[in-house]
């Protein structure tokens, strides 16, 4: 595959408005990895993650979000709420079997630029976004969580950013994500312990925005976070939030080729891989005790 090609057709143009440069074609529409509801009467829409058991994320499951990111663009929806349609997960972070074992360059840079993408289309999006993080968020999960402009979560589950335990350095656009959301010391001690916080702790250092109790409440409080755009031109709150989110959104633009190599690099490592081993044989084995 010719990577200079894969990167210019996945670019976002140097406005860095999004784009719909990008063919969308669904990889899996048999599977359905996405599910989309648009409600007709509040214009609100709700994404699911439904790639069971655990919503680990692939490149099919990145490429079906941009799709729908792009449709919901386009059907200019009033807001977004994305969740997960898997019991007790809402996304387990990066399918590891993308990472593990020594995956092919050719699939992991399309792995990669699908991801950067998906994380470009989510975090400038002109509609508002919530998370409604239902169920378990680590790492890539914590990721979707974070790039929303909102976040509800219900009790009892976990969220956090876990690479660095699993042998993985977040990259820079994950830790202005971060940054956007908690203030400088705390975002830099949750991604150097890579400690995954409960819903509690989540909420009491910033992390989350509100605790809900279940899906209606969750529904509810969205409503209510979208109501507060109400009175505001739609364009005038898109350019705000773009304009605002400039600085991080352009870092990743700029190098995305670079970032892309450097974490293949960083990947193929042995002591990488020997690290991400073990750790999903871990994963595995837990199940045997
Ligand atoms: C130089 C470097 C530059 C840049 C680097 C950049 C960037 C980083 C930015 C983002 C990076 C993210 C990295 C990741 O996301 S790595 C993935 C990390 N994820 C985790 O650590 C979570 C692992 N999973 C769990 O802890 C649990 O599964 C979970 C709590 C989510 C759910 O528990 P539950 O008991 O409900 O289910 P399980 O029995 O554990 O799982 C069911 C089966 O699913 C498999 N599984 C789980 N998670 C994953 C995954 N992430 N990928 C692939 N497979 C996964 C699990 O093994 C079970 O499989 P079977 O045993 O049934 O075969």
């Amino acid at each position: 595959m010719n990577f200079s090609r894969l990167i210019k057709n996945c670019s976002i143009p140097s406005r860095w408005l999004l784009a719909n440069n990008i063919r969308y074609q669904s990889s899996s529409a048999a599977q359905n990895l996405i599910q989309v509801d648009i409600n007709e009467e509040t214009g609100v829409s709700v994404v699911s993650l439904n790639r069971k058991p655990v919503n680990s994320l692939s490149l099919e499951l990145f490429k079906d979000f941009c799709g729908v990111m792009d449709d919901l663009e386009r059907e200019k929806v009033r807001g977004m709420v994305l969740k997960s349609s898997c019991d007790n997960v809402f996304s387990s972070g990066l399918d590891i079997t993308e990472l593990y074992p020594n995956p092919s360059e050719e699939r992991f840079e399309a792995f990669w630029l699908w991801f950067q993408e998906s994380w470009l289309k989510l975090y400038a999006s002109s509609f508002p976004t919530v998370a409604f993080v239902n169920g378990h968020a680590p790492a890539g999960g914590c990721v979707f969580a974070i790039s929303c402009e909102y976040r509800l979560m219900l009790p009892y589950y976990k969220i956090g950013l876990n690479e660095a335990p699993v042998g993985i350095v977040a990259t820079e656009w994950v830790m202005n994500s971060l940054r956007a959301v908690l203030p400088g010391k705390n975002a830099e001690r949750l991604l150097t312990s890579g400690r995954l916080l409960d819903t509690q702790e989540a909420f009491d250092i910033g992390l989350i925005d509100q605790i809900v109790n279940n899906e209606e409440e969750a529904m509810a409080r969205s409503e209510e976070f979208f109501a507060t755009f109400d009175n505001v031109p739609k364009l005038a709150r898109a350019l705000t939030k773009q304009v605002y989110r400039k600085n991080d959104l352009n870092q990743l633009i700029k190098n995305r080729s670079s970032d892309a190599k450097q974490f293949l690099n960083h990947i193929l490592r042995p002591e990488t891989q020997k690290i991400i081993g073990s750790y999903f044989k871990s994963l595995k084995d837990r199940k045997k005790d």
